[in-house]
This record gives structure tokens, C-alpha cells and sequence, in this order.
């Protein structure tokens, strides 16, 4: 994880408050076994993992980011897509979302047909249209066990408004893809800027977290980077 230590540290001699970085909370839905754990390793950390168990809650992974000179904290919450691991923790995934990355495994047709009802738990929660979703097809690697193609997997896509990655986090040749789906909801959030301004003082959105309130949400969960 890259650290964001400078951000956070107080000009000597003069008492102004640190700067405070921006935070993007960026969720990971989709079944078990799909590969959010490897993805979002994958962004964070530059590799595959050597190996991964089931998660249990949800994992945290950081990494800072520049976009245009400004220095943004990617925080990816990465699910747990089995039920009996993720029932009592829904409530914070949902809480100040900025972003949802729903997955889908290309070899496993059970996790595209799932994905209605993760988008339908995001509805449940008040996700509003306004918050950017994207869709990703993992494991392209295994070319000779796809189930879901292309075609479908972009109509889906496009009747809900969200761009399609076809992507795989274990082969190498894909490290800037997978880099590039991250990049690209950062961008859009980024550029969302001035919309989030407008609000009201006190709104939620995209002002920096309040550092209880972050550390309130993650008190509760482990962090594993
Ligand atoms: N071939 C291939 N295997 C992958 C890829 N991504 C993940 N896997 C494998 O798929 C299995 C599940 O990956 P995880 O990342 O743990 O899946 P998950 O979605 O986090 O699962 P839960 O934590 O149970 O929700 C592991 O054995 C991974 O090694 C990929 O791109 N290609
Ligand atoms: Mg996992």
C-alpha cells in the first residue's frame, strides 16, 4: 500500500491544519469466487496474490493516486460475496459510497446471472443513479472455459448505463488493464467535482471523510492491505 504520510503532516511553524486528501470510497460487489480479492490486490498492490481465502466482512486496500496534480486516496472496499460473511456488515458497505465495481466471473455464467440482484441491493440501500457504477468480466485468461460473452455481457452493460471491462487480475499482460478500470471511476469521481461543491456545507459526497467517521466505519472491520 502506498502511504499518503506527507498528507497528512503539518507545515512546521505554521498552524495550519494538515491538508487533507480527498478519500473515494469505491465498493467491490459480486459473488463469491468472482476475483474482487485478486482485483483489487492486483490494483493495490501491483500483482496477483499468491493465494486467497474466502473474505470475511470486508477487506480494506488503499493506494494514492494523482489526477492532475491532486493527490486522491482510492479506498477499496472489497466485499465478501458470501451471505453468512457479509449479512452483518452491509449497512457500512453502503454508507458514503462513491463508486460500486460490480464483478462477474466470465467462466461462471451462476455469477452473471447474480448480477440483478446485487444491483437491486444497491437500490435497497438508496443508491442513487448519480453514484458511477461500472461492470467487470474477470478471469479472461481462462479463454477455453468462457461462459459469458461478450455480447451479452455489453448489453447488460449498456441497459444499465454502466461501462463493460473484460479484464483478467491473474494474467500479467493485463496489470494496465486492470490498473485502467480503477483509474477510470477515479476520473469520473474527480470530475464530478464541481457538482459535489454545489451542495450544501455538511453533505456527504465527496468532501473528505471527517477523520471519526472514517475511522468509525473501519473500527468495526478489519484492515488488510
Ligand atoms: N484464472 C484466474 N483465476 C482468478 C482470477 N481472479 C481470481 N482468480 C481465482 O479465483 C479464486 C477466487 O478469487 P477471490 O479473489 O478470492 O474471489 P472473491 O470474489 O474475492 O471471493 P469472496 O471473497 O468469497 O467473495 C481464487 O482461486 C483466485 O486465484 C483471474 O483473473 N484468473
Ligand atoms: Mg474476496
Amino acid at each position: 500500500m502506498e502511504s499518503s504520510l506527507e498528507l497528512t503532516t503539518s507545515l512546521p511553524g505554521t498552524c495550519l491544519p494538515p491538508p487533507r486528501s480527498r478519500i473515494f470510497k469505491i465498493i467491490v460487489i459480486g459473488d463469491s469466487g468472482v476475483g474482487k480479492t485478486c482485483l483489487t490486490y492486483r490494483f493495490c498492490a501491483g500483482k496477483f496474490p499468491d493465494k486467497t481465502e474466502a473474505t470475511i466482512g470486508v477487506d480494506f486496500r488503499e493506494k494514492v493516486i494523482e489526477i492532475d496534480g491532486e493527490k486522491i486516496k482510492v479506498q477499496l472496499w472489497d466485499t465478501a460475496g458470501q451471505e453468512r460473511f457479509r449479512k452483518s456488515m452491509v449497512q457500512h458497505y453502503y454508507r458514503n459510497v462513491h463508486a460500486v465495481v460490480f464483478v462477474y466471473d466470465v467462466t461462471n455464467a451462476a455469477s452473471f446471472r447474480s448480477l440483478p440482484a446485487w444491483i437491486e441491493e444497491c437500490r435497497q440501500h438508496s443508491l442513487g443513479q448519480e453514484v458511477p457504477r461500472i461492470l467487470v468480466g474477470n478471469k479472461c485468461d481462462l479463454r477455453d472455459a468462457v461462459q459469458v460473452g461478450t455480447d451479452p455481457a455489453q448489453k447488460f452493460a449498456d441497459s444499465h448505463s454502466m461501462p463493460l471491462f473484460e479484464t483478467s487480475a491473474k494474467n500479467p499482460d493485463d496489470n494496465d488493464h486492470v490498473e485502467a478500470i480503477f483509474m477510470t471511476v477515479a476520473h469520473k469521481l474527480k470530475s464530478q467535482k464541481p457538482l459535489m461543491l454545489s451542495q450544501p456545507l455538511g453533505g456527504e459526497g465527496f468532501m473528505p471523510m471527517r477523520k471519526s467517521e472514517e475511522e468509525e466505519e473501519k473500527g468495526v472491520l478489519a484492515c488488510s492491505c
